[in-house]
């Protein structure tokens, strides 16, 4: 039996079987077993398949992948938004392959990616979707463009598929500590009350991986699944926009409507509707700041600015001005949101904001 008809079988079995707590431990095994097919099946088994044309060099300082079915407007997107010119047709698969653009926004260089549409059996290797997948999982963020004025089953199968591949879209990591061991068994702990999982479906689940020495503690109340993505190692965890396009075809309740979904935007490439918005909600989701230098006794360099992501330290400036600069690091003044006083003296634990002006003192 191939892999493809074996995970079609699992699938069977679990939407066969009734969820209940007999069935649970069941339910567990399956779904691990389940993981450990697709994991194979995403496995890059031929040199060819991993697709001419697709291993585009990451460049800039984000990379956003652009995910949808045939014909929503993706390359429409990229050839507004980019220099770049990608060829936009009516008919269905004009892309064939991976077209990069750059996406020059508040002096930061974001890597766009046009890719081949998708459809429903993508991640099993209908047209290019195994190709197109690779990429995503390379990416800062996926954008996932829409047709507005269909129905929002494209959002629910695409999501599905990227889920199966291992792919997961706005959550965050489950909070599990995990450790295979040498020896000693399977410790098990949690520092909170498990409602979802107890520790017989731990053992079953990490059995099924050949898993029988290992530390696990949960540190929030996960599921099976979760657990499953954290065996697993290989999943990744991505921002998602949500872009409905062709908004000129629907009506303006229409539009109001999908506006307030969550995670979601509308626009219209063809009318230039929205797109400013566009790159604003681009730039909160990829969480890029920016970081403004200065010398002593001059005024800061406003054209010239480092582009960071949210969370980073004084120490992280550092580096990302030279390498040496940490050793002779004595400690640096900050202007901005950041701190209380502008400036205001602050050591190599101190965390940025967005448009920081930062002079460093050496020692
Ligand atoms: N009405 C309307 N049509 C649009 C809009 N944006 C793109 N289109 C049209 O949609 C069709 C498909 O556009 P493409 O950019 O080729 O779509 P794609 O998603 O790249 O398609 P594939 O490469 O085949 O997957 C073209 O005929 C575009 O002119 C829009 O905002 N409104
Ligand atoms: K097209
Ligand atoms: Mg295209």
């Amino acid at each position: 039996m191939g892999i493809l008809e074996r995970i079609s079988e699992i699938e069977r079995e679990i939407s066969r079987t009734q969820k209940n707590k007999a069935t649970e431990y069941h339910l567990g095994v399956l779904k691990a077993k389940l993981a450990k097919y697709r994991a194979q099946l995403m496995e890059p088994s031929k040199k060819s398949e991993k697709g001419e044309g697709f291993d585009v060099l990451k460049s800039g300082d984000a990379r956003v992948a652009l995910i949808g079915f045939p014909s929503v407007g993706k390359s429409t997107l990229l050839s507004t938004l980019t220099k770049t010119e990608s060829e936009c047709a009516s008919y269905e698969f004009t892309t064939l392959t991976c077209i990069p653009g750059v996406i020059d926004y508040k002096g930061a260089n974001i890597q766009l990616l046009d890719l081949p549409g998708i459809i429903e059996g993508a991640s099993q290797g209908k047209g290019r979707g195994r190709q197109v997948i690779a990429v995503a999982r390379t990416a800062d963020l996926v954008l996932m463009m829409l047709d507005a004025s269909k129905q929002d089953v494209q959002r629910d199968l695409l999501e599905k598929e990227l889920e199966s591949v291992g792919i997961r879209l706005n959550k965050p990591k489950p909070n599990i500590y995990f450790k295979v061991k040498k020896g000693g068994g399977i410790a098990f702990n949690s520092t909170c009350a498990l409602t979802k999982i107890d520790e017989k479906m731990v053992q079953m689940i990490l059995h099924e991986y050949k898993i029988f020495n290992a530390e696990v503690l949960f540190r929030e109340d996960c599921t099976a699944d979760e657990l499953i993505d954290v065996i697993s190692a290989n999943r990744v965890y991505l921002p998602c926009l949500y872009v409905y396009n062709k908004i000129d075809q629907i009506s303006i309740e229409e539009v109001d409507r999908v506006a307030r979904k969550p995670n979601s935007i509308v626009v219209s490439c063809n009318l230039f509707l929205n797109l400013d918005y566009l790159l604003e909600v681009l730039w909160e989701y990829l969480a890029l700041i920016r970081v403004y230098t200065k010398k002593p006794g001059q005024a800061p360099d406003f054209n010239d600015c480092l582009i960071l992501r949210r969370g980073v330290t004084v120490e992280h400036v550092c580096h990302a001005i030279h390498r040496s600069l940490v050793g002779a690091f004595k400690y640096a003044l900050v202007w901005g949101t950041s701190t209380k006083y502008s400036p205001q003296r602050v050591g190599l634990n101190h965390v940025m904001d967005d448009e920081d002006v930062i002079q460093v003192v050496k020692k």
